[in-house]
């Protein structure tokens, strides 16, 4: 078995095994504690209530309370390995909502036979949560799936995977772009994949002013085209009226390349059909599309990032799920809406730019990171995204009229 191997289940197992654990917010050491934490005094919360289900935020941990729920079928670029195989990462997601966000979080990893039967089985336990994260639930059903529980739900419904990961990509671009003096109107974008991120990175970066007929989307089968008559409706979106049937035909050329299908299925000799200064986000976890050292041998003029943190440049959704959340449920939300989404995507690239603080360099074993090449998107551990984002997305859940409070305390994200 390998070091890192070995130290990744310690890590899982041992002093005690998981990630995470339920802590206590008031006294629980004398009768007196008990009477008012259980009974009788717990009966006064229950009926305010009862009468005034807002009341739940006031007196519950509801509105501090994310919930992480998958079933399995699409775990990180593992496949589909079940709910139950899930619950590291979800127990992970949980522990960075909390570490970045100060958010608590529970994981749920759902059994089910049909959709509906999921949709049922979330929409029945919402009203516990201040939100919902949905996680790692593979295309095309995780359309079905958010759509139809944002219509149920009276809290955020998100699905992490489709609109954290365009969020991170978004803003991952943006700046790459920049820094590569290329426009994002006018670049041809090969996207490997044709799923949940896919899917949602691809129309965001449409909102920020990509060209849909500029993009080519790949999924197993190779090019989705408008010959093609195996489609799912959402891939149909990005069906291109093309002669071009293999990566090959479509990187030559290209500008950009993002992966969100799964590992090292970008073989080196296809950058070099890369037009001048590409840029490479092969997000696939935990195995990128192609290993940033092969990438950067094939191109001196490269961008290159992964999902991961042991590479520079991590476009992963981590920069973006504890934030936003943070944001909707300051404000008590009822969506996460794209007025929302465009501000984190504008919050977290301009930290990009800015000087970075000491304990992140300390955090990120670097001596410096300056926006270039090698930075061009925050790293998970900066501080300033809490305070940036959440405020951001927060103002701008107020300004669209999603919000449940009519203005930000003057001293938000103040301490
Ligand atoms: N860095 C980050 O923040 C994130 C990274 N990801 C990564 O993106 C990947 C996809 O996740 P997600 O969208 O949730 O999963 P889905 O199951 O929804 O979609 C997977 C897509 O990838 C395609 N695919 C898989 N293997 C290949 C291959 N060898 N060649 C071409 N296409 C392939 C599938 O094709 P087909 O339709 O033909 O089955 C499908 O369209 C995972 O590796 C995941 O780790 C996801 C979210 C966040
Ligand atoms: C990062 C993440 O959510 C994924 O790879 O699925
Ligand atoms: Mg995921």
């Amino acid at each position: 078995m390998s070091d890192f191997r070995q130290k990744a289940l310690d890590y899982h197992a041992k002093p005690r095994p998981g990630k995470i654990s339920v802590e206590l917010t008031k006294p629980a050491e004398s009768v007196t504690d008990l009477a008012l934490a259980y009974s009788p005094g717990v009966a006064e919360p229950v009926r305010e209530i009862a009468a005034d289900p807002d009341a739940a935020y006031k007196y519950t941990a509801k509105g501090n309370m994310v919930a992480v729920i998958s079933n399995g079928t699409a775990i990180l670029g593992l496949g589909n390995l079940g709910p139950l195989a899930s619950k590291p990462v979800m127990e992970g997601k949980a522990l960075l909502f909390k570490r970045f966000a100060g958010l608590d979080s529970i994981d749920i990893e759902v059994k089910h036979r049909t959709t509906e039967e999921f949709i049922t089985t979330v929409a029945n336990i919402a009203d516990t949560f201040g939100g919902i994260n949905l996680e790692d639930i593979k295309a095309p059903e995780c359309f079905e799936i958010e759509q139809e529980l944002i219509k149920r739900c009276k809290v955020p419904v998100f699905h992490d995977d489709q609109h954290g990961t365009a969020i991170v990509t978004a803003a991952g671009m943006l700046n790459a772009l920049e820094i590569q003096g290329k426009a994002i109107h006018d670049v041809t974008i090969v996207c490997m994949g044709a799923g949940a991120a896919a899917v949602a990175c691809m129309e965001l970066l449409i909102k920020c002013g990509a060209q849909r007929e500029r993009i080519y989307m790949l999924d197993r089968k190779g090019v989705i085209h408008t010959r093609r008559d195996d489609l799912t409706p959402h891939k149909m979106l990005f069906a291109n009226n093309t002669d071009k049937r293999t990566l090959e035909d479509v990187m030559e050329g290209a500008d950009v390349f993002v992966g969100v299908s799964g590992p090292d299925v970008l073989p080196p000799a296809a950058l070099s059909l890369m037009a001048e200064n590409p840029i490479v986000f092969a997000c696939s976890n935990p195995d990128p599309e192609i290993k940033p050292e092969l990438a950067h041998a094939a191109r001196k003029d490269l961008i290159m990032a992964t999902g991961r943190s042991d590479y520079p440049n991590q476009v992963n959704n981590v920069l973006c799920f504890p934030f936003i959340f943070r944001g909707a449920l300051d404000v008590r939300a009822s969506a996460i809406n794209d007025e929302m989404k465009v501000a984190a995507v504008e919050a977290i690239r301009s930290i990009a730019k800015e000087p970075v603080p000491a304990e992140v360099l300390a955090a990120s074993q670097s001596d410096s990171l300056e926006f270039g090449r090698q930075y061009i998107i925050p790293k998970p551990m900066d501080p300033r995204l809490c305070q940036r984002v959440a405020t951001a997305v927060a103002q701008a859940a107020i300004d669209s009229g999603v919000a449940g409070i009519e203005s930000l305390p003057a001293d938000y994200m103040q301490n």
